[in-house]
């Protein structure tokens, strides 16, 4: 048989028309696609939707530079095939005599495509390794805006080392409400110098120890550093402002902070609902936009994850860098600069703002705290020491803020987050 229904092969190149042609995450169609596959299948579907999608630059450069005429744009689906049948030989150490059989069986008997799908695939195991090494790798699996805006900001080498960690896949960093040696054993992780786990991924985490009884819950090592800013918070009222689907929320009222969770998303507020449920952790919740927001309390600090690109997911969401272009970095900014003069008119003097983003574009960053200490004189920047956040020294830029990058802590998502204190008499 060979349907998306019973045949992972089918179902991954379905998946990458419905990220490449249709412009949808990953994440959100994996489960409606993948449904009915036995959970085996489904792994290896997903992996070879995201180790081609990972590795697509490169793919589509061997698969041009052993053609004769390039692929027409409208046979996408031969373009997948092929694809996937790259990344299986070179990137999946699946034996090639299956790979090759099984993704050829993907091409309709009579189709003209088939031979050329076929002689691709077998040069590809032939020759593949050794073309792949003329090749500046992490330059072509990095679309070209998103590859011209790292080097303006961080330089060649930096920018090579940044899409050089985005190929590789994200081990699981965990959060714990109790004590982390304790943790750390009972689910083989290690602990990271900021007091994150981090283990293997696992296929399903529900059913590793700690999980159902809420003890735990999954937050990369650079998402727990925004949170970690605000110091002791014990007593203290936080507004965590955009604050679904709840990692930093938890965070916050794990160490005793009286938090109140809005998020602008009730689905997603759903989620921070159940996932407080689950970590028996109790915070005030609220839908609603944080620009609107009216505090009915004075607050000892905000923080403000903003909505962002997500560039520095790339390692968890190789999707995102298809998806987002420089358009939504512009959209996004307008968005982010609206949220942060909201937060700074909902602050008292001395309470703290935390701003963060998942995104390695600076526009989204470094030049969104620059351009607000510009035009609003009420807030002052508090430049965070190593000391605070587990001596990571090499994750504080040159102005006291975070900047966290893929290749740091032996592979982290790329962060933002920089410290404001509002002063008194404003
Ligand atoms: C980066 S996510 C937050 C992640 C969250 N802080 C965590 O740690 O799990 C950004 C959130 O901002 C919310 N959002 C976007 N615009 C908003 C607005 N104007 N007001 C409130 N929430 C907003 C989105 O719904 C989304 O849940």
């Amino acid at each position: 048989m060979n349907n998306i229904q019973t045949n992972p092969r089918r179902a991954a190149v379905h998946l990458l028309t419905r990220v490449l042609q249709k412009h949808q995450l990953l994440e959100e169609i994996l489960n409606p696609v993948l449904k009915d596959l036995s959970p085996r299948d489904r792994s290896l579907s997903r992996a070879l939707a995201s180790t081609t999608l990972r590795h697509l630059g490169v793919i589509d450069g061997l698969i041009d530079k052993m053609l004769d005429r390039p692929l027409s744009e409208k046979i996408f689906e031969i373009r997948h095939i092929l694809r996937i049948g790259i990344a299986q030989i070179l990137f999946l150490n699946i034996p090639s005599h299956a790979a090759v059989h099984d993704t050829v069986e993907l091409v309709p008997e009579k189709s003209k495509y088939r031979g050329m799908v076929n002689a691709l695939l077998r040069r590809t195991d032939r020759q593949g390794a050794k073309l792949l090494h003329q090749m500046d790798v992490p330059k072509h699996n990095t679309p070209p805006w998103l590859w011209e805006n790292w080097v303006a900001h961080y330089g060649d080498e930096t920018a090579h080392e940044i899409a050089a960690a985005n190929m590789t896949e994200a081990e699981l960093d965990i959060s714990v409400k109790g004590d982390p040696q304790k943790w750390a054993k009972l689910l083989d992780a290690d602990i990271l110098a900021n007091g994150s786990l981090r283990r293997p991924a696992a296929s399903d985490i529900t059913s590793l120890p700690g999980f159902s009884d809420g003890e735990w819950w999954v937050q990369d090592a650079a998402a727990s550093i925004p949170a970690a800013l605000f110091g002791n918070v014990e007593g203290k009222t936080i507004l965590d402002c955009c604050a679904a689907p709840g990692g930093k929320t938890a965070q916050l009222a794990a160490s005793g902070a009286k938090v109140i969770a809005l998020d602008r998303s009730k689905g997603r507020m759903k989620r921070l609902a159940d996932n407080m449920n689950r970590l028996q952790l109790t915070v005030d919740i609220q839908v609603g936009e944080a620009e609107n927001y009216s505090p009915e309390q004075k607050l000892d600090g905000i923080l403000l994850d903003a909505p962002c690109s997500s560039t520095g997911t790339l390692r968890r969401h190789p999707d995102v860098a298809y998806l987002k272009s420089p358009a939504d970095i512009e959209k996004l900014g307008s968005l982010q600069m609206r949220l942060l003069d909201a937060a700074s008119k909902q602050l008292t003097p001395d309470a703290i703002l935390v701003y963060s983003v998942c995104s390695l574009q600076a526009e989204e960053g470094e030049h969104q705290v620059d351009n607000l200490l510009k035009r609003d004189s009420s807030l002052k920047r508090q430049p965070v020491n190593a000391a605070e956040i587990g001596g990571l020294s090499e994750v504080i830029n040159a102005k006291g803020d975070i900047r966290c990058l893929p290749q740091h802590l032996g592979g982290m998502d790329g962060f933002f987050a920089a410290r404001l204190v509002k002063l008194s008499g404003s």
